[in-house]
């Protein structure tokens, strides 16, 4: 055995010791179980295992490696890109996780000039998203950032992900390697060995999440096998297959009025937005009567019911009174002010029996002189990806809000004319919201619930829509 080789296993020995490593069942950012989990957050407070790591990526990766500047991805390969960094003798960049409210707002800290070389340090890859993160800053700056050292890489799409993205990688590791390893040292007997092949011949690779890749450029279809929410999924097949991202929202209160306006517009829309609490006749034969119209119509029903209260709370509006939405939306909109408690309030009640839901968060409002700042849409964002199973998407009016596939943009506020109504609502067009401003579904109340021939102006509003989303698709916007 050679010496690298010895020294890897040596290496896999130690991360199992010191429970770098563990076996069990954990919950990923995707939503999907692992048997296996890597938390090389640890090995701080083993120098051994910083040096070892350190040396071989020196030794067996970076020597042949040319390269100006090395940059570890935020927090847990800092230290190790330090270590190298020192070791190599190359000068180091440091990555923000947040831009400096103050001062330069720089998000790459260092001395460096554009076209200068970067190699990325990061430890462990599942969907490259992270890495992703880093290249994308460190190429605002005009620097070349495409290569990659990793010590751990999962085998789970990572790599392909970001050789999409001009990205190639060197791993110390992968998963199967490691496995292999640690039976080898009877660290872990074969059960377990075959329970981690199995896994990861089962799992679907890791979506391709916050790639570098414009997110409204991608078609619904290729968004819907990408989504990890069964709504979001829903509403993708049933936008491609009645070609409509028309939303109405059906702001009428009275349960006649609603189910007469469903029967001229159902067959134009993909979703249908409800207030329940303006209706004054609301009763459960109408919610009888609404799912059934969603079933004839192909459309799914959203609850427009911005929940913001404490989890426990939100959770009894959600499935108890007497508007039990559970039980007949799809989904609900929710505000990210109280913190993620409500998300796990809607999670835990989809696991509780009610099955698939969705969740929109809002991260935007179109009413003027809202309080919404960017720091608060990225904050709902960040705190969003905690609950990739629960989440449809976000309530937003710009594209830069988010860029992952997976969530569908939902934009109120459009009328044919750029206008504003007497309490501040703020309208903009079709064209613009579609093609400038991102958004998939976009939704109308008063434009079409108000005209005199609601059907004619739902089909309007729906060709215009989806002929904008066709262009923006086709990359033929001039
Ligand atoms: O930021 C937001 C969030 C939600 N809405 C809702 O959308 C409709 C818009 O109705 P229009 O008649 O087209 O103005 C309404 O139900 C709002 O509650 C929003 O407008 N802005």
């Amino acid at each position: 055995m050679n010496n690298e080789q010895q020294r890897i296993e040596e290496l896999a020995v130690n991360l199992f010791n010191i429970n770098a490593v563990k076996f069990g069942e954990f919950d990923t950012k995707s939503g999907i179980k692992t048997p296996v989990y890597f938390d090389l957050r640890v090995i701080v407070s083993y120098p051994d295992v910083m040096e070892l790591i350190s040396d071989l990526i020196y030794e067996f990766a970076f020597k042949e490696m040319d390269c100006v500047h090395i940059c570890g991805v935020p927090y847990t390969a800092l230290p190790i890109a330090t270590l190298l960094s020192v070791r190599a003798k190359k000068s180091m960049l440091m990555r923000r996780k947040e831009a400096k409210a103050y001062g330069t707002k720089k998000m790459i800290e260092g001395h460096y000039e554009a076209g200068q070389s970067c190699l990325i340090i990061e430890d462990v890859i599942t969907s490259g998203s992270s890495v992703l993160e880093t290249v994308k800053d460190l190429r605002k700056e005009g620097l070349k950032a495409d290569r990659a050292l990793i010590i751990l890489d999962r085998e789970q799409g990572g790599r392909e992900n970001l050789a999409k993205n001009d990205v190639q990688i060197k791993s110390l590791f992968t998963m199967s390697k490691l496995i292999e390893i640690l039976v080898q040292k009877e660290k872990i007997d074969n059960t377990m060995a075959n329970k981690v092949k199995k896994y990861l011949l089962e799992t679907p690779a890791a979506v391709k999440i916050d790639s570098l890749e414009d997110r409204t450029l991608l078609t619904y279809e290729q968004r819907s096998e990408l989504s990890t929410n069964t709504v979001a999924k829903r509403l993708f097949h049933i936008m491609s297959a009645k070609k409509s991202n028309l939303c109405l929202s059906i702001d009428l209160t009275s349960t006649i009025k609603i189910l007469d306006m469903i029967e001229k517009v159902g067959e134009h829309i993909c979703l249908l937005k409800t207030h329940a609490d303006i209706i004054e006749d609301f009763n459960t034969d109408f919610t009888v009567s609404l799912k059934n119209l969603a079933k004839k119509f192909n459309f799914l029903i959203l609850e427009d019911r911005k929940f913001a209260d404490i989890g426990n709370t939100v959770a009894l509006q959600y499935s108890k009174g007497i508007h039990k939405i559970a039980e007949w939306a799809d989904c609900v909109t929710v505000h990210s002010l109280p913190g993620e408690g409500i998300l796990k309030a809607i999670n835990n009640s989809c696991d509780n029996g009610i099955g698939s839901r969705g969740v929109f968060l809002l991260a935007e409002m179109s009413s003027e002189g809202n309080l919404i700042t960017t720091e608060y849409t990225a904050q709902t964002v960040k705190m969003a990806s905690k609950y990739p199973n629960v989440l449809t998407g976000f309530v937003c009016q710009t594209k830069e809000s988010f860029n992952d596939p997976r969530y569908i943009q939902l934009t109120p506020g459009v009328q044919f004319e750029c206008s504003k109504d007497e309490l501040g609502q703020v309208y903009n067009t079709p064209e613009k919201v579609i093609l400038e401003k991102g958004a998939d579904v976009v939704v109308v109340g008063r434009g079409i619930v108000t005209a005199k021939n609601p059907e004619a102006q739902a089909v309007l509003y729906k060709n215009v829509l989806w002929s904008n989303y066709l262009r923006r698709v086709s990359g033929k916007i001039e």
